[in-house]
């Protein structure tokens, strides 16, 4: 089987030019077939608000009314994708940019409403994603970068978080490939102190994981990305990495990096 790396790119990297142009640079160099995910969650709240339109979250997901989807429309799908795709072509990367609706690519079913209404919010579901479209792209040569965007096959754009969507794509391509979900972000991984590098946590299976979450030493946004990563080495994605932007390199030079979940 073929070797396929999907990697998450956060929010804080998206933020930070510097950080950004180390890591696209890192991901260009990194060989075979890949695929790049962002979300981009802070800038879209920025912009929102200087329009006027405060964000608000619930459980790490953003509710979307129809005025916030034609933000994160705007935001993800064309000034986030966008720039990435070209800064990758600068590299020489052939990034093509897109959101789940192209191509068909991600299809998603808008959240029901329970006592919460999240909106134009959407979920994945088993046959979201057609492994078999996305692998003509790579066979192409094409590097795919999808945004936190998806559709529901009717003509309503969809809001998805971005680590959910990299983990269904790990699953749903580890069919095909040999598939390896990098998460990658701004702090060497998961941390015994959120705020001490070095305090890395190497290895976590799930005994530890619920230790770590009891101990509330796991909070906030790490507990949504771990969540989709348990659930993607639960279903045959090869390895899940979680660690620096900065320590991409490191993949290539064979050498181990950030925190590495186990079954
Ligand atoms: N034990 C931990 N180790 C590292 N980060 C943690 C930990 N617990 C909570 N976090 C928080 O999780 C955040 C990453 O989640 P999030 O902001 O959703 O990521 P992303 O930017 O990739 O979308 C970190 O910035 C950090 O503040
Ligand atoms: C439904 C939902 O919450 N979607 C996320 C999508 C963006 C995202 O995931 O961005 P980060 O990876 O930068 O957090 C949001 O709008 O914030």
């Amino acid at each position: 089987m073929q070797a396929l790396h999907i990697i998450k790119i956060g929010g804080n990297v998206i933020d930070n030019s510097e950080n950004l142009h180390r890591f696209l640079k890192d991901f260009t160099a990194l060989e075979g077939y890949k695929i790049l995910i962002h979300g981009g969650g802070k800038v879209a709240t920025q912009i929102g608000e200087s329009m006027g339109i405060e964000a608000q979250m619930v459980d790490g997901r953003r509710i979307t009314d129809i005025d916030t989807l034609r933000i994160v429309t705007m935001v993800y799908g064309g000034l986030i994708n966008k720039n990435i795709v070209a800064q990758l072509q600068r590299y020489g990367t052939n990034a093509i940019g897109l959101t789940g609706a192209d191509g068909d690519f991600i299809r998603a079913k808008k959240r029901p409403v329970k006592t919460i209404d999240y909106g134009f919010v959407g979920d994945l579901h088993e046959a979201s994603i057609n492994p078999g479209n996305i692998a003509k792209l790579l066979d192409s040569g094409f590097t795919p970068v999808f945004c936190a965007l998806t559709h529901d096959g009717e003509g309503q754009m969809l809001n998805t978080n971005a680590d959910t969507i990299a983990s269904a794509l790990a699953v749903a391509l580890s069919a095909l490939y040999e598939t390896t979900l990098i998460y990658s972000f701004e702090k060497k991984g998961v941390l015994m102190d959120v705020n001490d590098d070095d305090s890395l946590i190497r290895d976590i299976d799930p005994e530890r994981y619920e230790k770590l979450k009891a101990e509330k030493i796991i909070h906030s946004g790490m507990l949504p990305k771990l969540d989709n990563a348990f659930n993607a080495i639960g279903m045959g994605v090869k390895a899940v990495i979680i660690g620096h932007s900065d320590d991409l390199g490191q993949l290539k030079n064979k050498k181990g990096f950030g925190t590495r979940l186990s079954k």
